[in-house]
């Protein structure tokens, strides 16, 4: 009694009341589950309740409530989620499970979606969401690696029927990153059983993943189908403006000012993922303030660079000539006839210089891609865009216009 009195209050608080329960059940040697209210219990004062992290539940702290730290992160919220067109659905459907946990068709919820595009954010938010509108609900987050090491930990401890005792006690339930569970059956199987208890007892569970339920190779059956009971919604990567509109709360919310040609460039060129976005504005406010360099468009350039995979997928002759024309608004069949009107002429230019620039082409082969003209003819050309670019700004802001376009083709 001693050792574990002296334990609780160094665990858990000074004063806290051990009640317990011994049952022993000779014929069976089996352990005996009880109900929550008539099994040891150890109640600390409340105002020494520390924060345990739930890294490994504690059977004697599950019943507990305000005991229960639902491990959700306070940042991650909806306010703060920006809507737009490619997230709209999830975000709708995350309001409705947050407003009626476990009351709508949404059980599971099963958001999936590529890196980056805030399933976290969103099932966190849901979580905070739910404990502000009900501060009785036991809710938890937990992230599919944090489940499987507890498992593991609670097989090794031989403590697995209180692993999953303290699951069942959960009335929102949100595993993040579900594709981890892939290959490992035994952490699957116990799961299996927490997943049909805790909807089978009107429970939430909210699960996210990286990829959506028929591409989780390595995830039994069972698990599958039952992933897929209530609404199975994707984040989509985020369109240009929900880019923008991300963008601008970030640099508002961190009291920042951005040049707007900078946001746009930025979320143009970044559409991977939003933390992409984020570590650029970062990078970005960083650079300025240690180099004490206004923010404009070369510095946004250079940090842009740096973080995004450019595909440089080889540029071809086709490219090149299919994008001058339509610039210039001419067919791509006059590059092709002997004409020597002045308009084709200089798409002919124009196309050999950027050929002979973003190509390996000699200019022979060039000239004879691009009307069967011999390789003097392709030097001058270059010679002349040159020359003209120097001297003719809107001839030099349409060959950068052709030049992005290009660019972005990919
Ligand atoms: N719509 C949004 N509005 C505001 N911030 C967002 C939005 N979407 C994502 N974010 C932010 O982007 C960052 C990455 O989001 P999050 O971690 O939720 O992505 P994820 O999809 O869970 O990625 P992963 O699969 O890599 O874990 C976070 O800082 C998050 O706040």
């Amino acid at each position: 009694m001693d050792l574990l009195r002296a334990t609780l209050y160094k665990v858990i608080g000074d004063g806290t009341k051990l009640m317990y329960n011994v049952m022993v059940d000779k014929s069976s040697k089996t352990t005996v589950n009880l109900e929550a209210s008539n099994r040891s219990t150890a109640i600390p004062n409340k105002s020494t309740i520390r924060s345990g992290g739930n890294k490994a539940p504690n059977i004697l702290k599950a019943p507990a409530v305000q005991d229960l730290d639902p491990q959700l992160n306070p940042d991650y919220n909806f306010d703060n989620f920006i809507e737009g067109y490619s997230n709209k659905l999830s975000r709708s459907v995350a309001e409705a499970v947050a407003q009626s946990p476990a009351k709508t068709v949404f059980n599971p919820l099963f958001i999936h979606g590529a890196s980056g595009v805030g399933k976290t954010h969103l099932a966190n938010a849901i979580g905070t969401k739910i404990k502000e509108i009900y501060p009785e609900k036991r809710v938890l987050y937990v992230s599919a690696h944090l489940f499987q090491v507890q498992y593991t930990d609670s097989v090794r401890n031989n403590t697995t029927n209180d692993f999953i005792n303290f699951y069942q006690t959960i009335d929102v339930l949100i595993i993040d990153d579900i594709q981890e569970f892939a290959g490992v059956t035994k952490t699957q199987n116990t799961f299996f059983h927490i997943f049909n208890h805790l909807h089978q007892n009107g429970k939430q569970l909210i699960l996210t993943s990286d990829r959506a339920p028929v591409l989780l190779q390595g995830v039994e059956e069972r698990l599958l189908t039952r992933f897929k009971w209530g609404m199975v919604a994707e984040l989509e990567k985020p369109t240009v403006e929900l880019r923008k509109n991300i963008l601008r709360n970030k640099i508002h919310r961190d009291g920042l000012e951005f040049p707007p040609e900078v946001i746009e460039y930025i979320a143009e060129n970044v559409n991977e993922s939003v933390r992409d976005l984020e570590g650029i504005v970062i990078s970005i406010m960083a650079h300025s303030t240690i180099y004490n360099k206004d923010i404009d468009l070369e510095l946004a350039q250079r940090i842009v660079k740096k973080v995004v995979k450019y595909e440089t997928k080889a540029i071809t002759i086709d490219d090149i000539i299919g994008t001058t024309c339509k610039h210039y608004e001419i067919e791509p069949a006059a590059i092709y006839t002997k004409s020597r009107k002045r308009e084709v002429v200089q798409v002919r230019q124009v196309a050999m210089f950027l050929a002979k620039k973003h190509t390996d082409y000699s200019s022979s082969r060039i000239g004879q891609l691009i009307g069967n003209k011999d390789h003097a003819t392709v030097l001058h050309a270059c010679k002349i865009v040159k020359e003209l670019c120097e001297v003719d700004k809107s001839f030099h802001s349409d060959l950068e216009a052709i030049e992005n376009t290009l660019k972005k083709r990919n």
